[in-house]
C-alpha cells in the first residue's frame, strides 16, 4: 500500500522543495491540485482529508484554515509555518533533541522548526543539558540568511524588483530590528533558556543558505570551558545522528583561504556545527541550507519518521 501524500502549498518555495525531496520516493502516491483550485477551500478540504499525510507549506492563516478543514482521524499534519510550533498540541519537528524522535514517530500533528531556530537550539540545549550553559546566559545571536528564506515574494524582490536595477539589495540587510522575530518563541521553548536571545537576523543577496552564530564568553558559563571543551559537549550530543555534522576541532581546514563557506549544505538535508576558539571567546556556528534542514528537508525527515520510513530517505 502507498500512503497518500498531499502538499498544500505545492506551488510555493518549501512545497516545491518537498516535492523535489518526494520524488525520490517509492512508498508514497502524490495527491496533486489542480493549479487553479488550489486556494479553493472546498477543493482543499478533499484532498486535505483523502491524503495520510500533509504537508502545509502556508502563510499563516492559510495554514490555520487547513488544519480546520480536516476532519479525520487518519490525516498527519506536518506543518512548516510559524503557527503551532510553541503549541502544546503540536510536537516540535527537531528529531536531533534528546527524546524528540520517538515523540515525533506517534504524532499526528508536527511543526517544523523555524529556519533559523533550527541551528540555534542545537547549539544551546545540549550545552544547557550537558550543565557547562546556565539557563540565564544573556545569549545572544545572528544569523545569516540566503533570500529563499523569505519565499516566493522575496525570491521576486531579489530577483526581479525594481530594487535589483537600483542596486539596492547588493549588500546584506539587517532584519528584525526590534529584537523581536518571529521565531524567538520557539528559541526560547526548546532551548532551555530563561530569557529570550538577542537575536539579529541577516538578509543577503544568495539564494539559499544559512548559518547561525552563537559567541559565548567562556569566564561568564560555569565551570569556565574552553572551545575544545563546548565542541567535545556538542559532539558526544549529535554522535549518532546522520543529519547533524559536528566537524572536528580543526577550523582552519574548513575555511577557504580564510573564509568560512556558507553554501556547502545547500541541496542536502545536513547541518554542520563549528566550533571556533580564543582564549575564553567561543563561537559556534551552524550552517545549513535554510530550504534544507531549515524547511523541507527537515519536514520530509519527519515524514519519514511518521510513516515509519527509512530516515535517510531525506539525503
Ligand atoms: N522559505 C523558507 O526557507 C521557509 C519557509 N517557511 C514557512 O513555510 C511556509 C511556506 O513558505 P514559502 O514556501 O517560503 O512561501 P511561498 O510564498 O513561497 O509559498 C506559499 C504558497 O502558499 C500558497 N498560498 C497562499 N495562500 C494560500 C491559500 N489560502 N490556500 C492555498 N495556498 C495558498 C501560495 O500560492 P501562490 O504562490 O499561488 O499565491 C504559495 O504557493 C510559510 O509559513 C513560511 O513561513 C519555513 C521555513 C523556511
Ligand atoms: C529571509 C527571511 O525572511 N527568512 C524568514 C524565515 C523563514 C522561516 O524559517 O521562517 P518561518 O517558517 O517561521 O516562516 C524570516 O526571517 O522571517
Amino acid at each position: 500500500m502507498k500512503y497518500k501524500v498531499f502538499v498544500d502549498g505545492q506551488e510555493g518555495t518549501t512545497g516545491l522543495k518537498i516535492f523535489e525531496y518526494l520524488s525520490k520516493l517509492s512508498d508514497i502516491e502524490i495527491l496533486r491540485i489542480d493549479y487553479d483550485k488550489r486556494k479553493d477551500p472546498e477543493e482543499r478540504s478533499k484532498f486535505l482529508n483523502a491524503a495520510d499525510v500533509v504537508f502545509l507549506c502556508l502563510p499563516d492563516s492559510a495554514t490555520k484554515e487547513s488544519v480546520a478543514l480536516v476532519k479525520n482521524e487518519k490525516t498527519k499534519i506536518i506543518n512548516a509555518s510559524t503557527v503551532f510550533r510553541t503549541d502544546k498540541n503540536w510536537v516540535y519537528g527537531l528529531p536531533e533533541l534528546k527524546n524528540q524522535r520517538d515523540l515525533i514517530r506517534t504524532a499526528k500533528r508536527v511543526s517544523v522548526p523555524g529556519c533559523h531556530a533550527t541551528g540555534f537550539i542545537l547549539t544551546i540545549r545540549p550545552l544547557i543539558e550537558a550543565g557547562i550553559l546556565q539557563h540565564d546566559y544573556p545569549v545572544t545571536c545572528y544569523s545569516l540568511t540566503g533570500y529563499s528564506g523569505a519565499g516566493k515574494s522575496g525570491i521576486e524582490e531579489y530577483e526581479n524588483s525594481a530594487l535589483v536595477t537600483e542596486k539596492k539589495l547588493n549588500y546584506p540587510r539587517h532584519y528584525s530590528l526590534q529584537l523581536n522575530h518571529k521565531h524567538i518563541p520557539e528559541m526560547l521553548l526548546y532551548s532551555g533558556l530563561l530569557y529570550e536571545p538577542l537575536f539579529s537576523p541577516i538578509i543577503a543577496n544568495y539564494a539559499q543558505g544559512l548559518a547561525m552564530s552563537v559567541p559565548l564568553i567562556s569566564r561568564l558559563m560555569p565551570k569556565t570551558p574552553s572551545a575544545k571543551d563546548v565542541h567535545e559537549v556538542l559532539s558526544t550530543y549529535f554522535e549518532k545522528e546522520r543529519f547533524v555534522n559536528v566537524m572536528t576541532y580543526d577550523s582552519e581546514a574548513y575555511l577557504d583561504e580564510g573564509h568560512f563557506m556558507i553554501s556547502e549544505c545547500n541541496n542536502t538535508n545536513q547541518l554542520d556545527i563549528f566550533v571556533f576558539g580564543q582564549k575564553d571567546r567561543i563561537n559556534i556556528i551552524s550552517r545549513y541550507d535554510n530550504l534544507g534542514k531549515g524547511a523541507s528537508g527537515a519536514a520530509v525527515q519527519n515524514m519519514n519518521l511518521m510513516l515509519g520510513f527509512d530516515e535517510g530517505n531525506t539525503d
